[in-house]
């Protein structure tokens, strides 16, 4: 089956500046697809270019089979975008804005369950102007599959939530997808990115860096696992270099720090009880998505 979406060396420059540089990607059915990287990657580029906000200056974009550009019309009724503050008037109260986006569209979700499940009901009356942070992003999430999309392109979903707001989010995001919608998500949080993407695009400097499972993406970092411990009695240092897949060893007050691979915590934990030697305030810190991005993102963020 051919993918949902499709990204095939894209390219878009502004003033002969290359923003977006050969990025390729493929998003399958039902997926939560995350695109990550540091500040002015090319992130929101790349997905506008896919929502055909911006006209690509080289490559293919396909989504459900359709040029966003060419067949923007029939794109705009597949694809649910969440809008940014300034396409809704401070005016509109919640009602008004659920009732003038259904209308744009030929099939559109009943509204009122959707904002039953974004916890909206009691704000329909209030204005878009008065809301809080959170119900913004709650009313920008249910404008976004207000028309019954296929597909979801959310940028930068929780920027702004406080922590309960952001669960509740990932929680509806989890339920969109389950309900058999694709999700394409922008996201700075690694966190979310770790907890709801099934993929993840790492983007840096306007190319692909990493192409991965949160879980893939990890293990590719530099020293995925760290031990650290305070021997009871000094360790040879011959012995801990020959470590197996050691990455990095450091010293600081009696204390050891090892960073290496699940091979590498085993042998320490070995040479520890070959010695007879207690290891005193033992930690065993897996990396995580963030270990992983500041690696594959290294000079950007430098
Ligand atoms: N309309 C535009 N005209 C000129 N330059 C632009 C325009 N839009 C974006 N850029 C530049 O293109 C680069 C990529 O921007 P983009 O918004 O795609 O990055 P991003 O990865 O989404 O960044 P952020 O994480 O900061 O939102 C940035 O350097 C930005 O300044």
């Amino acid at each position: 089956m051919p993918s949902v979406i499709e990204v095939t060396d894209l390219r878009k420059s502004y003033g002969g500046r290359p923003v977006v540089d050969g990025v390729s990607f493929a998003v399958e059915e039902g997926e939560i697809f995350g695109i990550l990287g540091p500040n002015g990657a090319g992130k929101t580029t790349t997905v506008e270019c896919v929502e055909g906000l911006r006209v690509p200056d080289g490559g293919r974009i396909r989504v459900a089979g359709l040029d966003p550009v060419a067949d923007h019309a029939k794109v705009a009724q597949t694809l649910g975008a969440q809008l940014q503050q300034s396409e809704i008037q401070a005016k509109l109260t919640v009602r008004e804005a659920l009732e003038l986006y259904a209308a744009l569209y030929p099939r559109p979700a009943d509204w009122r369950p959707l904002a039953e499940r974004l916890g909206l009901t009691d704000r329909l009356g209030t204005r878009f102007g008065k809301l809080s942070g959170g119900q913004r992003q709650r009313l920008f999430i249910a404008l976004a599959l207000i028309g019954g999309p296929r597909i979801v392109v959310l940028d930068e979903l929780t920027t702004g939530l406080d922590p309960r707001a952001r669960r509740d989010t990932w929680q509806l995001i989890e339920d969109v997808r389950a309900s058999g919608v694709t999700v394409l998500l922008v996201t700075h949080f690694m966190e979310e990115a770790q907890r709801l993407c099934d993929r993840i695009a790492v983007i840096d400097k306007g190319r692909v860096a990493a192409l991965d499972t949160p879980a893939g993406l990890i293990h590719r970092s530099a020293g995925a696992t760290v031990i650290s411990f305070t021997p009871s009695t000094p360790l040879d240092e011959r012995e801990l270099a020959a470590l197996p897949a050691l990455a990095s060893i450091e010293h600081q007050n009696g204390r050891l720090t090892l960073s290496g691979t699940d091979e590498t915590v085993d042998a320490v934990l070995t040479l520890l009880a070959r010695h007879r030697v207690t290891a005193h305030q033992l930690r065993v810190v897996d990396a995580t998505l963030d270990d992983a991005f500041l690696d594959l993102t290294k000079e950007a963020t430098a």
